[in-house]
């Protein structure tokens, strides 16, 4: 099939790649030239493991970039893969949606044949039906079920290992609400679940699709601040939380994933989208008293980790360094990274800054122009008095011998990954 794909970030760019690898032609639309121009070079605009093969492999063949919406008319359906920020109280803000959602319905305004536009950001329910379809109604002079229709498609990839989760999904939520857009969905996505390990196909209705999303989310970020809770508690009665963590994982009921206790969740999506689905709710005159909790939780973790740190060490004038920028590893993205409220609180306090990040510095240099960089984690721990551990890289877990550099070795560790020192003084968050 003939695809299009409305921004090329983290989202456009990986399925845009990954469904030129399954057969589909893919063309992405973005309206930042560099991204297009790099894309089209047979590069990856974005660190993602696996992506740049795909990109270097499919380029120029199965799969193109170009700023002109006029692209989407020789394709069967479109995938609006646009970023979904938060306001700033919390609501989601659809400017960059409807935009584009504009741009797309003026383009449509010029096709004959029926074309399929599927919502793949994150948004909340009844956007689709009630922000989305209206703006391409009113762009293109036509009507929804007449000449086109709209699909909801969540995505569940992880940054870090995006591809892989794009093209091996435990689901595929197809949201439809005519004959027509089920069965082209359905034609897009046969190709992926058929080569994938087991995936499970659901088909249900368009704001069920924009709901899943945010429950899968919800859930996670919810389980992982239960898991951190649970956690403080063990480290207040000197309870090892690994071994306790490690043994309730055996229930099948709760899993044995996402139980990874430390400094919380950050990243491009779990903060905003709690944040979303929870003023959402409000909205609608719910308090959703559970979700609230989750992010109070998380928010306290980095205090927690700043009062462990003062039990050792005054931060005002000490040298801290800042090990892990990303908001995890495999990524270069530092959105909402738990390294930004450590380091807001940090320079807060007086101390004096040095972070490292295997690739998230230059990233991170952008919110924090004025700390100091080092290029490795052994360059950060030398004349340190305070080592503060944010993301699990694996080469934060092989560092031990760099530790003899800092001046009396402190190194509070949030994410419970550094090979411990009998003779330097180690805390784990949790
Ligand atoms: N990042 C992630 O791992 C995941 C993100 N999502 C959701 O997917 C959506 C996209 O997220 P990201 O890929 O992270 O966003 P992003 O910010 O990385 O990429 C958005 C892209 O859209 C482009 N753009 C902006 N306005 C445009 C316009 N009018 N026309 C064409 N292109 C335009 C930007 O230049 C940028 O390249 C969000 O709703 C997010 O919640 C869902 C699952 C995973
Ligand atoms: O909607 C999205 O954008 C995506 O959000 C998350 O993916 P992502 O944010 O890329 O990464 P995760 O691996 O989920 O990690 C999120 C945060 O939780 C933290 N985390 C994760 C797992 C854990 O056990 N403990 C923990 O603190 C990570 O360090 C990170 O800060 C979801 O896992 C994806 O399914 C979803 O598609």
């Amino acid at each position: 099939m003939k695809l299009s794909i409305i921004g090329s970030g983290y989202v456009g760019t990986t399925i845009a790649a990954c469904f030129a690898e399954v057969g589909h032609d893919v063309v992405n639309v973005d309206i930042d030239e560099d991204v297009v121009a790099t894309l089209n070079s047979g590069e990856s605009p974005i660190h993602e493991p696996g992506l740049d093969d795909l990109i270097e492999e499919h380029a120029g063949d199965r799969l193109r970039a170009t700023t002109d919406y006029e692209a989407v008319l020789d394709t069967d359906a479109t995938f609006l893969a646009l970023s979904t920020p938060s306001t700033d109280d919390g609501h989601i803000d659809l400017s960059i949606m409807e935009a584009a959602a504009e741009s797309l319905g003026a383009t449509l305004a010029e096709k004959d044949d029926y074309h399929l536009v599927v919502t793949k950001s994150t948004v909340v329910p009844t956007t689709t039906e009630e922000v989305i379809a209206p703006v391409l109604e009113e762009a293109s002079g036509k009507r929804v079920g007449e000449g086109f229709d709209v699909g909801m498609n969540p995505e569940f990839l992880r940054e870090g290992s995006a591809v892989e989760d794009f093209l091996d999904p435990d689901k595929v939520v197809l949201g439809s609400q005519t004959d027509r857009a089920a069965e082209t969905l359905r034609a897009v996505f046969d190709p992926l679940v058929e080569q994938a390990s087991d995936a499970a196909v659901v088909e249900t209705g368009i704001r069920e699709a924009e709901m899943i999303k945010y429950a899968n989310n919800a859930f996670l970020a919810a389980k992982i601040s239960l898991v951190n809770d649970l956690a403080n508690i063990c480290k207040e009665y000197d309870v090892d939380s690994s071994e306790v963590l490690d043994a309730i994982g055996l229930d099948s009921r709760i899993g044995s994933e996402f139980l990874g206790a430390g400094v919380g969740w950050g990243g491009s999506c779990f903060p905003k989208d709690v944040a979303a689905i929870v003023a959402a709710a409000r909205d609608v005159g719910y308090e959703p008293a559970m979700l609230e909790a989750a992010v109070a939780v998380n928010d306290r973790q980095p205090v927690r980790m700043l009062d462990i740190l003062r039990d050792h060490v005054d931060p005002s004038g000490a040298r801290v360094a800042v090990l892990g920028l990303a908001f995890k590893p495999g990524t270069d993205d530092v959105r909402n990274s738990r390294a930004i409220p450590l380091i807001d609180a940090l320079l807060d306090a007086g101390a004096d800054v040095v972070g490292y990040d295997p690739v998230a510095t230059e990233n991170f240099r952008e919110k924090f122009p004025d700390i100091d960089y080092a290029d490795s984690a052994g360059a950060a721990l030398d004349g340190a008095d305070a080592a503060l551990v944010v993301t699990d890289w694996d080469e934060f877990a092989a560092l031990y011998d760099e530790f003899d550099a800092m001046n009396e070795p402190v190194v509070v560790d949030g994410r419970s990954i550094v090979t411990r020192r009998d003779d330097i003084v180690y805390e784990s968050l949790v």
